[in-house]
């Protein structure tokens, strides 16, 4: 097997760049999240090995269908019909737009699933039905940038050009004509311009405008004044602009409040003679009227860029019009602006595919990667207790009402819960259902579930050296499998805090445990007595069922207490039935975590789009450089290697054992530049890929079909965070996992189970194999 094919495995979570926290280049594949490696799990999600495809259905700067290119299976398509972006859009799991594809709820639908990611290769994302790409939780990102400047010097050309008559005497010198007279212009000095939108483009229009001479006023609603202030541009309202503008330059985009918003109203407000450009959306002027006020010399003229219909008819009288000027679209039309347009969608699109979070996502929150480092801990937590929580309602399905209590010594505006209610929500609802939710489908899914969820923030005092003190979920109206769920005021309570950097279970009820969510747990409720716990141990080794953690909630000794056990293995039906059988026993719910806690921002439900290419390139170059810079050379005279370790590694350590860390060491430790501490995860790479082993296990339906196929790793992970010390730990997860829904979904997922399976298994062995072998041969 290939590096580079072997490489789209080590596709994990904590090797790649978890959260979209920006690592130095060379460090790119590993962690930035390793604060507490001890303990902590890596998780290989299977790519299926294959690049994902990409269409792209208008013409897109070719520096971007590079980049695009090293990515994913570039198709390239233009002009298809919208019958034909319906078919092909069933095999894409992005697709790249300009202004004149519409990427309707018709093509979320027919993509069944498929479509992850639009990239609208520009500013208006009008043509892109968002309702629809939401409730498919398809992400939409734009290019919102890159193309201000052309647009804005579109603008300016058209208002010259529309002054002095341009257009209109080059077409009639070109027929033969020398009409000097005919097409005197205005000049701009003393005259007013009113910018109509003060985004982007329309505060460089205002900048060139006053150069020419022009006096600018703005109108926005949403502007602040202050910007506009220190332009020395008076922001004003919409009557006031109209009445006082000589010229009108149109810059908002098309929404439902702007469409049509120039129209017979509008105009009747207006100068006599006045001028309009719109480099905007054809559909913010009602061109009916317009058509009216020109041939009533309200108007004088007009440049125009854009259209209702595009393109518009050939005999469309406002085209036809002489006191029109007009250009085909044009304003994002610049060489570099195209150039620009394309990488920063790219750029987007492939952010997107791998799960980061976009920094223009139009339909997704944009979290500050240093949030969502410092984050990350309580996203999976509030999963675990979303799953938790719901599979202790007895029957799943009625849950309707739930309440969130984030308790925090931050301030109340110190918290962005839009991440932590969507994984709460993707848990509450992914283990009863067959709905995939992720951060852009979350309010939808739980408003299309009758889920009504509360958030309520607790302000403790103290240090707010975490973001987060514990979260807790409450279902209300619900009975429980297990009863002792119960809250005293009727609800199922079950509350969780980050230790170590990993989520636990700290309550359930009004029982205090303490047990790490990682495999599953089993919940038993008894009358605390000697020898209990050893009992149900027994029960589960004699099952060769690893135990992970194990807490006693009790109310007194001696009186009822919850067991909270945290098992690797699913326990089989008959060992949990003789665990049910201990006589002092009185109830207890076996509760499933094992489907690896997900990252948040994957689109896909069953794999993630991997840039997969140089991951392994670059974990084999660090051996070799280390063993260069080292002059070592074997792999295992490397890890003998007596690291120097500088006042910053040592503070960094230190505060990895106690387990404390502030904000400002999280941030610079995801920037840090390769030193001792990203060496020695390097080494615990190797370590963990070449002790792991694979193995594979499935679940069959009745008829024989195969409903569930997993495979797992085992590793051993020793702590780099303890220099000369050799414990070592087992950690097992789940590394693929197929849910029946997705198997019979239709869409071909089904049968590659089997095969996605196998071929992860035995790219796991070869890609041990092959690192041990390539830092070998490069020892020799
Ligand atoms: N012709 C072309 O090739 C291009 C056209 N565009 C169009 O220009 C529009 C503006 O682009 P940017 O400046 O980059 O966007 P932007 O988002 O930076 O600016 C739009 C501004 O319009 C304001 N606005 C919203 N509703 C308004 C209303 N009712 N009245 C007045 N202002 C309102 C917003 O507050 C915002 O400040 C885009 O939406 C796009 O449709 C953009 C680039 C190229
Ligand atoms: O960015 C925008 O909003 C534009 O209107 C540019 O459109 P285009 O990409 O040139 O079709």
């Amino acid at each position: 097997m290939s590096a580079a094919a072997s490489s789209k495995l080590l596709s994990t979570p904590s090797l790649r760049k978890p959260w979209g926290v920006s690592l130095p280049p060379r460090f790119a594949s590993f962690p930035a999240l390793p604060r507490r490696t001890r303990r902590r799990s890596l998780v290989i999600v299977l790519s299926m090995g294959a690049k994902p495809t990409v269409l792209v259905t208008e013409k897109l700067g070719e520096a971007g269908l590079e980049l695009l290119r090293g990515f994913a299976n570039v198709d390239c398509s233009y002009d298809l019909s919208h019958e034909e972006l319906c078919t092909k859009i069933s095999l894409c799991d992005a697709l790249i737009v300009r202004s004149g594809t519409k990427v309707t709820r018709e093509v979320f639908e027919s993509s069944v699933g498929r479509l992850k990611v639009v990239g609208r290769a520009g500013v208006g994302i009008d043509n892109v039905d968002l309702a629809a790409a939401t409730e498919h939780g398809c992400l939409v990102v734009n290019a919102p940038t890159a193309n201000t400047i052309a647009a804005a010097e579109h603008g300016i050309a058209l208002l010259t050009a529309m002054a002095r008559n341009i257009a209109q005497a080059s077409a009639s010198m070109k027929a033969g004509e020398w009409k000097r007279s005919k097409y005197v212009g205005v000049s701009f000095g003393e005259k007013t311009l009113a910018v109509m939108g003060f985004g982007k483009v329309g505060s460089e229009v205002a900048r060139r405008a006053k150069f020419l001479g022009m006096k600018v006023v703005a109108h926005d609603p949403y502007a602040p004044a202050d910007r506009a202030r220190a332009m020395g541009i008076e922001l004003v309202t919409f009557d006031e602009a109209l009445s006082r503008a000589d010229f009108i330059s149109l810059h908002m985009p098309l929404t439902p409040a702007t469409s049509k918003i120039m129209n017979d109203e509008a105009f009747a407000k207006m100068k006599k003679g006045v001028r309009i450009v719109n480099v905007a959306r054809g559909g913010v002027i009602d061109e009916d009227a317009l058509v009216r006020a020109l041939d009533a010399g309200v108007v004088k003229q007009a440049a125009l860029d854009v259209f209702t219909e595009e393109p518009p008819s050939k005999d469309s009288k406002l085209v036809q019009h002489e006191s029109v000027t007009v250009t085909p679209h044009l304003g994002a039309s610049t060489v570099e602006a195209q150039e620009g347009v394309a990488i920063e969608i790219v750029e987007a699109v492939i952010g997107g595919l791998k799960g980061e979070l976009s920094s223009t996502a139009v339909n997704a929150p944009m979290v500050p990667a240093e949030v969502l480092s410092e984050l990350a801990p309580f996203v999976v937590l509030s999963e675990m207790l979303g799953r938790l929580a719901v599979q202790l309602v007895a029957g799943g399905s009625g849950v309707k009402t739930v309440k969130v209590t984030y308790a925090s010594a931050r301030g109340p505006d110190d918290l962005d819960t839009r991440l932590l209610r969507a994984m709460i929500t993707k848990g509450l609802i992914e283990p009863i259902s067959s709905m995939f939710v992720n951060l852009v489908n979350a309010d939808v899914a739980a408003k299309q579930r009758g889920l009504h969820i509360t958030e309520e923030r607790i302000i403790l005092g103290g240090s707010p050296e975490s973001p987060l003190e514990f979260i807790q979920v409450q279902i209300a109206n619900v009975e429980s499998k297990f009863p002792s769920a119960m809250s005293e005021t009727g609800e199922i309570k079950v509350e969780g805090r980050v230790k170590d950097g990993l989520p636990h279970l700290t309550k359930v009820g009004s029982f205090e445990v303490d047990v790490s969510l990682e495999g599953s747990l089993i919940l038993c409720r008894q009358v605390d007595q000697p020898g209990m716990i050893g009992r149900v141990g027994s029960v589960l080794g004699e099952e060769n069922v690893n135990v992970n953690f194990m807490s006693v909630g009790r109310i007194a000794p001696r009186k009822q207490a919850v067991m909270a056990i945290g098992v690797d293995e699913e326990p089989t039906k008959a060992a949990l039935k003789k665990i049910g059988e201990i006589p002092a026993i009185e109830e207890f719910v076996f509760l499933k975590l094992l489907k690896a806690p997900s990252n948040l921002f994957r689109l896909s439900p069953g794999k993630d789009a991997e840039d997969g290419d140089g991951e392994f390139a670059i974990i084999v170059e660090q051996v070799e450089s280390s063993m260069k810079s080292f002059g070592k050379k074997t792999l295992e005279e490397l890890k003998e290697q007596p690291m120097k370790r500088g006042r910053r590694e040592k503070e960094r350590e230190r505060a990895l054992l106690s387990g404390k860390k502030n904000r400002v060491e999280q941030r610079s430790e995801s920037q840090s530049s390769p030193t001792f501490y990203h060496f020695k995860l390097l080494l615990q790479f190797i370590d963990m890929a070449s002790d792991s082993k694979v193995s594979e296990s499935e679940t069959r339906n009745a008829d024989g079909s195969v409903m569930e196929k997993r495979v797992e790793t085992v590793h051993y992970q020793s702590t780099p965070a303890r220099p000369g010390q050799t414990e070592r730990r087992r950690d097992v997860e789940v590394v693929h996992q197929y849910h029946p829904s997705e198997a019979d979904s239709g869409s071909g997922a089904g049968s590659m189970v089997a095969d996605a399976a196998a071929s992860m298994a035995s790219s796991i062995r070869s890609t041990k194999d092959a690192i041990s072998g390539k830092a070998n041969e490069s020892s020799k």
